[in-house]
């Protein structure tokens, strides 16, 4: 069953575009510039909104997602207030919505519930960076089961072999980080995940979306040559963390620019 993800992946594709992922924390600095900053972003040129549920301890990510993640956990967040941020963004769009969390909240509150749950609310899958592909064979079956995106992960290191066992059955996207380290602008060759990707082609068609360290439009262009889509977090986030809303839009707007005026003929 195709999601709304899949359409707008697919709608991107046929018109020769790349996407733009904006990767959000859920409450960080607080609920209504999450949900301003979801809407604002589609209309800055964002295809799908990656939404962080905040972790205590978000062992994949840099500072700026760490402290992002810390002030939504103290401002209250919890995960049926997440929903409920899912029920608020599906009054006013129908943006694709990735989940981004840790193993821990999900198995907490019931990885069938969580899905079942989200998905009620709009959600259309889901990344949990802390489960490896050897360990997700239930979490797997459980997304396939409700039409919920399980995201694969495949970086510099990873060997044809295992690219092959990951990629071939991914549905959604398959996320490509370019660098071995944790979320963060920084300076990236992203020559070395874009081979990474060319390779991944090979085994699938599923969109392949690369990730961490995007900070500027001219890198979301060069991450962007092998790829699908871009996904940019650290970025926005730190931008709506220091109260910079209209910057973090800019920014998109002038990412959404640069990619189109790179890849797209018309
Ligand atoms: O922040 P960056 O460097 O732009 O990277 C994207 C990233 O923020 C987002 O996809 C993300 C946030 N936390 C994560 C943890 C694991 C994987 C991915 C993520």
């Amino acid at each position: 069953m195709q999601t709304r993800f899949d359409k707008k992946m697919a709608a991107r594709k046929a018109a020769g575009r790349k996407g733009i992922f904006i990767y959000i924390t859920a409450g960080a600095p607080d609920i209504q510039t999450t949900l301003r900053a979801v809407k604002e972003a589609e209309k800055a040129g964002a295809d799908v909104i990656e939404l962080g549920l905040p972790f205590s301890d978000p062992m994949a990510d840099g500072p700026v997602i760490q402290d992002a993640s810390v002030c939504a956990l103290r401002g209250g967040m919890t995960t049926q207030k997440e929903l409920e941020i899912v029920r608020q963004i599906r009054t006013f769009s129908d943006i694709p919505l990735i989940g981004m969390g840790y193993a821990n909240t999900m198995l907490h509150y019931g990885f069938e519930r969580f899905v079942k749950d989200f998905k009620a609310a709009g959600m259309d899958g889901i990344i949990v960076p802390d489960v490896p592909h050897e360990e997700s064979g239930e979490m797997r079956r459980i997304c396939a089961e409700q039409s919920f995106h399980l995201a694969e992960f495949i970086t510099p290191g990873t060997t044809p072999a295992r690219m092959k066992e990951t990629c071939v059955g991914a549905t959604g996207f398959i996320y490509c980080v370019s660098n071995n380290g944790v979320t963060g602008v920084k300076k990236i060759d992203y020559s070395t995940i874009g081979k990474v990707c060319a390779q991944a082609r090979s085994f699938t068609d599923t969109p392949l979306a690369v990730g961490f360290g995007i900070g500027s439009p001219e890198a979301a262009v060069d991450a962007a040559v092998h790829a699908d889509a871009v996904i940019v977090g650290s970025a926005v986030v730190g931008r709506l963390m220091k109260g910079q809303f209209d910057d973090a839009m800019a920014l998109i707007r002038a990412m959404r620019e640069a990619l189109d005026a790179a890849y797209c003929a018309n």
